[in-house]
């Protein structure tokens, strides 16, 4: 089902939690709303599901304008952070609640049921009790109850967030395969980034009630459109720099002055306009040993090296302040150098990402 909402607003008392929020669900799409604590994510999917009503705005679901509606005439099932199924139930009676609501017969409800539980691997625990289930077995009922039923549009609400790592990594791939094979929309919260790039065909970064960028898991990693989403997503270094003309040629320096770009990255950027300036720490860049006589890169020390098996990983103290993080190949000479040693870094400008300092966006990229 193709969802859309149009300037949703929502306060509660006098705190504003969403700002005018805007968002295309395409059917039978996998979406996240990815973002800090409180940035208004449950707040957003509560609205969806007939929850809460906004202040303003619209919600349509297949072009038609729901707000108006209560939560069972949406067609939305919802599956929750805490699992949220009858404990005085069996596995089997929780899965057919909704389809008994809904007046299905008894034939009908044990095949589905069946097959159900049989799709989240959860066949031979039909007469189980919740309170003989382990989290990840709770989860899967929970999420077979809003299968079962087949809802044109799944909402979920951190699903995985009470299961440990390795199963929650188990459970996001299985989401994301029953998501496709049933082609059902979803529309999934989470603060977790790698879970949201991980099973996503678009994500919603939100803070502090907007949504700061809209786009592919890709998009959001090669091309943050706001500093909030080069922090957010993956890991990003970030440092203060600025625009300088240098032999009267627009160039990108560091706080400490070391030239990093010139103008064939710098567009049509004006000189003296200071810069945040982001860089992945696997991002392709030059670490070499340092010579007083270079001016060029960022000068910094040795913090520490450390070998990760897959790759090897050196934190480097930049003079001017705070660190920055590098992936380096094993055979790399810092890896044998002492703490404190000397360097000077020069990351290539392919990978560097420039933000104003005063709203945040993008500036080059
Ligand atoms: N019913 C309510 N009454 C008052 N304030 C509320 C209510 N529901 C949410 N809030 C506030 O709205 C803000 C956004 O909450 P929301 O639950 O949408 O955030 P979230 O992004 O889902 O956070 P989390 O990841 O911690 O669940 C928070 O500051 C929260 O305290």
């Amino acid at each position: 089902m193709h969802v859309e909402l149009e300037s949703i607003a929502k306060s509660f008392g006098s705190s504003c939690v969403l700002r005018g929020v805007d968002l295309t669900v395409e059917s039978g799409s996998l979406v996240t709303l990815l973002g800090p604590s409180g940035c208004g994510k449950t707040t957003l999917l509560r609205i969806l599901a007939g929850f809460l009503h906004p202040d303003a705005g619209k919600v349509l679901f297949g072009g038609q304008r729901v707000e108006a509606l209560p939560p069972y005439r949406r067609g939305a099932a919802m599956v929750f952070q805490s699992y949220a199924i009858f404990p005085h139930l069996t596995v089997a009676d929780n899965v057919a609640y909704g389809l008994k609501a809904r007046g299905v017969g008894r034939a009908e409800r044990e095949a589905r049921v069946r097959d159900i539980l049989a799709k989240v691997r959860m066949s031979g625990y039909e007469a189980r009790m919740p309170s003989q289930l382990s989290g990840g077995q709770k989860q899967r009922v929970g999420l077979a109850r809003a299968l079962v039923i087949r809802p044109d549009l799944l909402l979920m609400d951190e699903p995985l967030s009470n299961l440990d790592a390795t199963l929650r990594i188990e459970m996001r791939e299985e989401i994301r395969l029953l998501q496709r094979d049933y082609g059902i929309t979803t529309i999934y919260v989470t603060h977790d980034q790698e879970e949201a790039l991980a099973i996503s065909d678009k994500v919603a970064l939100m803070n502090s009630g907007i949504i700061r960028q809209y786009g592919t898991p890709t998009d959001l990693y090669h091309h943050p459109q706001h500093v909030i989403v080069a922090e957010f997503i993956g890991r990003s270094n970030l440092l203060d720099g600025e625009i300088r003309l240098d032999l009267g040629i627009p160039a990108l320096v560091g706080s400490g002055g070391g030239r990093l770009a010139g103008p064939e990255f710098l567009g049509r950027l004006s000189a003296a306009t200071p810069v945040r300036i982001a860089f992945r720490p696997e991002a392709a860049a030059v670490l070499e040993a340092f010579d007083a006589a270079g001016s060029d890169g960022i000068a910094c020390n040795l913090v520490l090296a450390s070998f990760l098996g897959a790759h090897c990983q050196v934190r480097l103290a930049v003079d001017q302040g705070g660190e920055v993080e590098l992936r380096v190949p094993g055979t790399h000479p810092v890896m044998s150098s002492a703490s404190g040693s000397r360097w000077r870094l020069h990351p290539d400008p392919a990978g560097l990402h420039l933000f104003s300092p005063k709203d945040g966006k993008v500036l080059a990229s």
